[in-house]
């Protein structure tokens, strides 16, 4: 079949919503399963399963200061010209507690982490008391029970803290193990083959002839791929030739879905879409967005096939905002600021526009080139222009942070 044209109306949908295209794509994604692995090794990893806490935190009332446990009814009134004078019986450590109990009068030393002592209800720092030898202390201010971390006030055994589809961050690894938990059920990574297109395209490391281009496609989208925790299957690049190109899908093996940048635009030589249309299958051409206009959803042979356009920035804010959040089932993260400078509007586009954030105001970059790299380096954010919307300076505006 010819490319679409008003003669050769498509036998496939044509300039679809970021939406759609996010929608399309997460529907020919397989479910990739799950597997357990340990919790250490589980950053980036989406959770399977609910995960109850095994334990409670604390596990026992205890001290949030260093300094002595006793009941604050001793101590009110306590001041640095009026201070209370206790008696220590004991010392409760972290992991050693206290056994008896503190009567009226009576204090412990106790530390950070350690239970409080039998009797006691309140804390008072060290900072706050002066050692009148070494069993009696003076409080120069009343002991406080908010110094008290009570048991299971973070959390309870039993309790389900986290939820099936949480992704794993640093903190929420760290909150798993205090759960009690050594090993975690997750998502099983997708494999995702990624190839680049193009005769221009030469690997980084070797001088450039003219016209050549580095293939920084290749090496900024495994990046984020690696980040949206797939496990890459680097197809290297591929010259602009059709038997090139199927060669080259041959050996996306058992991937879950191929990620290919470049070729599917208008051009003569643009042969991954000449590839899906032609002797593949086409599910749509074209997003309604700039840059990236010319994304491609496809498959090839049973293998789902996701064509990013070659220009650099465009096949970057695809994958930011089309097929991150579709591999990852989250959405994308945006925020609300004000714009310090007004943003283009397109007719008919949701426009991403680069942005740079200072003083918690966004401005235009200025270059939105979809070939200047180093703009997506410098800008740190994407203004979201929806299609019609006008933003002048003062607007509120969704920015995607980088
Ligand atoms: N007549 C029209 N021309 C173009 C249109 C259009 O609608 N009508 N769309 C433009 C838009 S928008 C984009 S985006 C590009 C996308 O084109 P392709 O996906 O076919 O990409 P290529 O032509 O293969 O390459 C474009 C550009 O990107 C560079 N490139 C490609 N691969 C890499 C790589 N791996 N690393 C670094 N740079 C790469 C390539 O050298 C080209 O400069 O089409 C417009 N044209
Ligand atoms: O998709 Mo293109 O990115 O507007 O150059």
């Amino acid at each position: 079949m010819p490319v679409p044209d008003s003669a050769h109306p498509p036998a496939f949908p044509m300039h679809v919503s970021v939406e759609e295209a996010r929608a399309m794509l997460a529907a020919l994604l397989p479910d990739p399963g799950t597997e357990t692995v340990a919790v250490a090794q589980a950053l980036g990893r989406v959770l399977a399963g609910d995960l109850t806490a095994l334990v409670s935190h604390p596990s026992a009332t205890e001290s949030a200061l260093d300094g002595i446990a006793c009941r604050e009814a001793d101590t009110r009134g306590a001041g640095p010209d009026t201070p209370v004078s206790l008696r220590v019986v004991g010392e409760s450590r972290a992991g050693e507690p206290f056994t008896g109990e503190a009567g009226p009068g009576e204090c412990v030393r106790i530390y950070t982490g350690a239970p409080m002592a039998r009797g006691t209800d309140a804390i008072c720092p060290v900072e706050q008391l002066r050692d009148q030898g070494p069993d009696a202390v003076e409080l120069l201010r009343a002991a406080s029970p908010g110094d008290v971390r009570a048991e299971g006030s973070d959390f309870r055994a039993g309790e389900v803290v986290m939820r099936a589809g949480l992704p794993l961050t640093s903190p929420r690894l760290a909150l798993a193990t205090a759960l009690g938990h050594a090993t975690v059920t997750v998502r099983r990574r997708l494999r995702v083959a990624l190839l680049s297109t193009g005769d221009e395209v030469v690997a980084p490391g070797t001088p450039l002839r003219a016209g050549q281009v580095y293939d920084s496609n290749s090496v900024g989208l495994g990046a984020m791929l690696h980040e949206a925790g797939c496990e890459v299957v680097p197809l290297g690049h591929a010259p602009d030739r059709p038997e090139a190109l199927e060669d080259a899908i041959a050996r996306a093996g058992g991937a879950d879905v191929l990620l290919t940048s470049g070729g599917v635009s208008m051009g003569k030589y643009d042969f991954m879409r000449d590839l899906l249309i032609d002797r593949g299958r086409v599910a749509f051409w074209k997003v309604r967005m700039r840059p990236g206009g010319p994304a491609l959803l496809g498959g090839w042979k049973g293998l789902p096939v996701f064509g990013l356009p070659g220009n650099p920035v465009s096949s970057l804010v695809v994958f930011h905002v089309i097929v991150r959040p579709a591999l990852t089932g989250q959405p994308v993260q945006t925020l609300r600021l004000r714009a310090a400078t007004p943003f283009r509007t397109l007719g008919d586009k949701t426009a991403f526009w680069r942005a740079t954030i200072t003083g918690g105001q966004v401005s235009d970059y200025g270059q939105q080139g979809s070939g200047v790299l180093r703009s997506l380096s410098d800008a740190g954010a994407l203004v979201v222009v929806p299609e019609g919307r006008k933003v002048e300076a003062g607007d509120e505006v969704d920015v995607i942070l980088l």
